[in-house]
C-alpha cells in the first residue's frame, strides 16, 4: 500500500533528515505563535533548505492574515500551504489564489454532524486533512495528540486526497490506516518526548509502522 506520511512542526534539521530518511512525503513547520512548535521565518528558511528534493514543505497557520501570510511565503520556499484554523470557504479559495499554492484545510471531527464541512471544503481546497476536533477552551486548534472515533470514516469517499491526523502514535498508526482507509498520515505530538521536542527514533518508529 501506498502510504504518504507527514511528520509536523519540526524545528531541528536533524529532525528534518530523520524524517527525511524514514521516508516521509511531507514535512510541516507551525507559524502559529502559541503553539510550542511555532517558528520564526529565519528559522523556517533555514530549515527549509535542508529539506531534500521531493519532500513537500507544508507551512500551518491558523487564521493568519494576507500581511503574515505574505511573510511567509516570501521568506521560506514553500510546497503547501495548511490551514489549520476557522477559514471559511472563500478565504480559502482567496489564498489558494493569492498564493498560487496548493492548499490543504484541516477540519475538525468529534462527532457524524463534524463530516459535512469536509464535503463543503473539498470544493475550495487541494487536500483535505481530518484532525480530532479540539476540546473546549484548548489552546491550539490541532497538535493535541487527541484521536478521534475512526469509525466515523467508514464509507466515506471525497474527491480530494486526504490525510488523517489527531492522536497518531507509532503504536496506533497502523491500526488508524487499516481502520480508515487512509492513504495519507499527519504525526505532530505523537513523535515527540515533551510538546514541541520531536525524537527521531520516535519519527523513524512511526514512518516505519505507517509505511510497512
Ligand atoms: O502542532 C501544532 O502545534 C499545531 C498548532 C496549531 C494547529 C495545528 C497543529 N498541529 C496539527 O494538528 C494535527 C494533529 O496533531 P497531533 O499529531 O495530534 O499532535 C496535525 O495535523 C498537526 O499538523
Amino acid at each position: 500500500m501506498d502510504i504518504a506520511v507527514k511528520i509536523c512542526g519540526l524545528r531541528e534539521p536533524a529532525h528534518v533528515v530523520a524524517a527525511a530518511e524514514a521516508g516521509a512525503r511531507y514535512v510541516g513547520f507551525v507559524f502559529f505563535s502559541r503553539s510550542p512548535r511555532h517558528l520564526g521565518l529565519a528559522d523556517a528558511a533555514a530549515l527549509a533548505l535542508g529539506v531534500p528534493e521531493g519532500i513537500a514543505k507544508v507551512a500551518l497557520t491558523v487564521n493568519a492574515t494576507n500581511e503574515e501570510l505574505d511573510a511567509i511565503t516570501e521568506a521560506v520556499p514553500l510546497d503547501m500551504l495548511q490551514l489549520h484554523g476557522s477559514e471559511s470557504p472563500e478565504r480559502v479559495a482567496e489564498v489558494r489564489s493569492r498564493y498560487g499554492l496548493p492548499v490543504m484545510k484541516a477540519v475538525g471531527v468529534a462527532e457524524p454532524a463534524d463530516l459535512a464541512a469536509l464535503d463543503l471544503y473539498q470544493t475550495v481546497a487541494d487536500q483535505i486533512l481530518v484532525d480530532a476536533k479540539p476540546p473546549k477552551g484548548a489552546v491550539l486548534p490541532g497538535g493535541n495528540g487527541l484521536a478521534f472515533d475512526w469509525r466515523l470514516m467508514l464509507g466515506r469517499v471525497w474527491r480530494r486526497p486526504w490525510m488523517l491526523a489527531g492522536g497518531l502514535t507509532p503504536d496506533n498508526v497502523a491500526l488508524a490506516i487499516r481502520s480508515t482507509n487512509a492513504r495519507q498520515v499527519d504525526v505532530s505530538s505523537g513523535v515527540e518526548t515533551a510538546p514541541g521536542v520531536k525524537d527521531e527514533a520516535l519519527i523513524r518508529a512511526f514512518c516505519k509502522a505507517a509505511l510497512e
